[in-house]
């Protein structure tokens, strides 16, 4: 799609939520692979089907449900996509992150954003919730950046910096609900590492995401955090670790795309929390 398309295509469906829906959210949330479920903390929901939106692409992967929601949490006014788009589905980076650029649009200036991903860091256990620290982009370092192509200058800045692209404050934070709430025994932090997908790692390739430094991998994230990030928006972001990534060719085991859509569920009481008061400390920060 060219530039231009683009452009338009991004303001006409903006202008499109704009004319539907009366609330006017500050605070936008991505629900990754099984995360559909945080959507339930959203009061006074209006759904918006991806397909009834202009433009919109819509989701083909198991466990992204499909719908645009506005709504309240804990009096919050809040945008949540319950689903995401992947490279591997066939979209290109810069229409991956559509939402994000509508996000800033609508008037927001705090997102969420949650995934589920493999675990490198031999620490880490299925179940786990790591804060998402830093990432190492490796669909970016392959060209494949959301922000190449003409500037959107209106959004942000041609090079845009990354140094402290996950708000410190915010994992803070979280630590400090998940002491409160007696889950921190399920918490970790570290490097989200986001490949292209769709296959899962060789053993070969997780040795060396484990050698470069990522804890953790997934097909997702890192380039709604640098779209985020260049148009100004305060990020936190977290992964649901849902397998442990196999580097051992004796190990049998293998990724399985239904397993890991279930974990999160396991983990619900504790993530519907976190995401409740990230909401309002967000609201707060503003
Ligand atoms: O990153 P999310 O959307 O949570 O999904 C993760 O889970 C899927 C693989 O099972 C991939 O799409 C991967 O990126
Ligand atoms: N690339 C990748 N994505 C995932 N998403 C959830 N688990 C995994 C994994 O092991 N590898």
């Amino acid at each position: 799609m060219n530039h231009d398309d683009y452009n338009s295509n991004l303001y006409e469906s903006t202008k499109y939520l704009l004319d539907n829906v009366k609330i006017k959210p500050k605070i936008g949330i991505i629900c990754g692979t099984g995360l559909g479920f945080l959507t339930d903390e959203i009061q006074e929901q209006i759904i918006f089907p991806y397909q009834s939106i202009p433009h919109f692409p819509v989701s083909t992967t198991k466990g992204h449900l499909g719908n645009l929601i506005f709504g309240y949490i804990a009096g919050v006014p809040v945008m949540c996509l319950q689903g995401r788009f992947h490279f591997f589905e066939g979209y290109s980076p810069q229409e991956c992150v559509l939402p994000i650029r509508m996000m800033k649009l609508l008037g927001i200036t705090h997102v969420l954003i949650s995934n589920s991903a493999g675990a490198l860091n031999p620490k880490f256990q299925i179940g786990n919730i790591m804060l998402i620290k830093d990432h190492i982009n490796m669909l970016g370092i392959a060209g494949f950046n959301p922000l190449c192509g003409p500037n959107l200058d209106s959004l942000g800045p041609r090079f845009p910096c990354m140094n402290e692209a996950y708000c410190t404050q915010l994992i803070k934070y979280a630590r400090k609900v998940a002491e409160e709430e007696n889950f921190s025994n399920n918490i970790c932090e570290g490097v989200y590492g986001c490949v292209s997908g769709p296959n899962y790692e060789t053993a070969a390739e997780v040795k060396m995401l484990r050698m470069v430094g990522i804890d953790a991998v997934g097909m997702s994230t890192a380039h709604e955090v640098l779209t985020a990030k260049h148009c100004n928006m305060t990020v936190f972001a977290f992964s649901i670790i849902t397998n442990i990534c196999i580097s051992n060719y004796d190990d049998k085991k293998h990724p399985d795309h239904e397993v890991i859509n279930s974990i999160a569920e396991t983990k619900k009481h504790a993530l519907r929390k976190l995401v409740t008061k990230i909401v309002q400390r967000m609201d707060e920060s503003r």
